[in-house]
């Protein structure tokens, strides 16, 4: 099983690290959400650069995401814009021109992480994998289904494509109606990281589906979504809960008994 190598990697296999979600709409509420968060020690940060009311202007993405990186000090950042079909914020980007942005920041070195989806395509992801990897950062492919979870088979061959289409970490969220589902998202981790060799994040979204953000990691998950000012997916547990629990889970020191 390959883990996620961040700052708690020592809490590993028993406990999570913990990403939390910047989702200012305006520079001001994105810094201000950075400054909030940075100091509750998140061991990631991701910003879900959907919410952003101005994407299109890419010299202004550029600058802030240099911000982000300076007050973020030695946390490693995601960056993500969420597509509408799987659950984001309405953009005015075409695919193409997200990923020629894509390509623009990953040059900056600002940020460690680029999140792109395996439905963007096979060619749009040979040039995000091209232009993130040249510059040092990793790529997470990703999944999101918020209507239902599907099938095992299908969830698994996601799980393999990720990995074939040359991420460096993998990625799905899926919205369970039955504790069955939940069960599912278990039980198809922890058979896809028997063979993996890129650390997986699995996620059964919504009320029903929030065990799964908690002890993921039994079950071979690398990285667990925890709400910060706001949360980014239904079902997140607020960040410092999330740190108690994970620490209670991932320390040795006998407070579990
Ligand atoms: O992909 C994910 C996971 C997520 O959807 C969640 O369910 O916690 C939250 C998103 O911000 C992130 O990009």
């Amino acid at each position: 099983m390959v883990r996620l190598q961040v700052r708690q990697a020592e809490l590993a296999p028993f406990a999570m690290n913990i990403c939390t979600s910047i989702v200012g709409r305006t520079k001001a509420e994105v810094l201000n959400q950075v400054k909030a968060l940075v100091a509750e020690k998140p061991d990631v940060l991701e910003w879900r650069a959907d919410f952003y009311e101005d994407l299109k202007a890419s010299e202004q993405v550029k600058a802030l995401a240099g911000e982000i990186r300076e007050a973020a000090g030695e946390i490693p950042v995601i960056f993500t814009i969420r597509s509408e079909r799987e659950g984001g914020e309405p953009i005015q980007l075409q695919e193409a021109e997200k990923v020629a942005l894509i390509e623009t920041l990953a040059a900056t070195g600002a940020l460690d992480i680029f999140d792109y989806e395996l439905s963007g395509g096979k060619a749009h992801i040979e040039t995000v994998k091209a232009a993130v990897q040249a510059y040092g950062a990793k790529l997470l492919l990703s999944f999101h289904d918020f209507d239902k979870t599907p099938e095992p088979d299908v969830l698994q061959t996601i799980l393999s494509d990720c990995e074939a289409y040359g991420a460096d970490i993998g990625k799905v969220a899926v919205m369970p109606h039955t504790s069955r589902d939940v069960l599912q998202v278990h039980e198809v981790t922890l058979a896809a990281v028997e063979n993996a060799r890129i650390p997986l994040i699995t996620i059964a979204m919504g009320r029903l589906g929030a065990p799964t953000r908690i002890t993921g990691a039994s079950f071979g998950s690398a990285l667990t979504f925890a709400a910060g000012e706001q949360s980014s997916a239904p079902g997140q547990v607020p960040l410092g809960l999330m740190q108690g629990v994970q620490q209670v889970l991932g320390d040795d020191a006998g407070r579990l008994s």
